[in-house]
């Protein structure tokens, strides 16, 4: 194993949620997953409560809150816009950590990260507050280096680089030149003394790829490939496929 830190895996658990909520019969049950990923070894667990509650609702947040007080080790992530809603869980749970996204409120799911020129000003003291309640800031980015010296000045903790064009560019031509973009800008990141963490249309197949072309990855939540999978093979294999996966970029060359 080399001597990088490895990668946590924080399971986002939106999905249970939207299946659960097409009936009044409270299954597919949101605490219950976590409770199987987190005996199955995930870090950590990720939630987007969206202002319309089309998954996750505010009493999914409160009780996975109160079960991750018996996994002192994991995290809980919690991700949002906050300008809309989130900020209301910051101050009410103190996460260990928050990801700030730049979703409209009926945005069909996170597509783009934050333009930093436009909106540093005004993020500067939602992060303060946050960082100051304890809870670890992490902005949801596009792979652009030059936009990482930005979000130090902002006061951020981390970055979440927005992985979706990389896996849209994943096992085509364009992957190498793409993945040349998500190392330039995670080394900005580690440069400007930022923590990286990654995340979106992430999964088994290029997972391991990703990590060991992009430096210093501390967390990737994985959400919609995750249950996806998990439908077939169950939490736990799931959970131990994808540890398996992380461990496989660490493995020695
Ligand atoms: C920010 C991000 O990329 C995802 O964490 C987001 O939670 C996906 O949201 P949906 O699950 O609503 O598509
Ligand atoms: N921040 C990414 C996340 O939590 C899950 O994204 P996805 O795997 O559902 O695309």
């Amino acid at each position: 194993m080399s001597s990088a830190a490895r990668t946590a895996l924080s399971v986002n658990l939106n999905k249970v949620a939207l299946v659960r909520n097409t009936r009044h019969l409270g299954i597919p049950s949101v605490t219950r997953a976590a409770t199987l990923c987190l005996r199955a070894g995930a870090q950590g667990i990720t939630v987007h409560p969206r202002p319309d509650e089309r998954h996750i609702r505010a009493h999914d947040v409160r009780e996975l809150h109160e079960l991750l007080k018996a996994w002192p080790r994991a995290e809980f992530n919690i991700e949002g816009n906050p300008f809309h809603n989130l900020m209301d869980f910051v101050r009410e749970l103190r996460p260990h950590q928050c990801t700030l996204v730049p979703d409209s409120e009926g945005q069909f799911t996170s597509d783009h990260g934050w333009d930093m020129q436009a909106n540093a000003t005004r993020l500067n003291p939602i992060i303060e507050e946050a960082r100051a309640l304890g809870v670890r800031v992490s902005l949801f980015m596009d792979p652009v280096a030059a936009a990482m010296p930005l979000v130090r000045d902002a006061g951020a903790d981390r970055i979440e680089l927005y992985t979706e064009p990389y896996a849209k560019a994943f096992g085509t031509p364009a992957q190498a030149e793409v993945l040349r973009s998500y190392a330039q800008a995670a080394q900005a990141a580690l440069d400007c003394g930022l923590g990286v963490n990654a995340g979106h249309d992430l999964n088994q197949a290029n997972l391991t790829e990703f990590l060991m072309a992009v430096p210093g990855v501390s967390e990737v939540s994985i959400g919609h490939a995750f249950i996806s999978e998990a439908l077939e093979q169950g939490y736990e294999a799931t959970t131990q496929a994808y540890l398996a996966s992380i461990d496989g970029a660490f493995a020695p060359s």
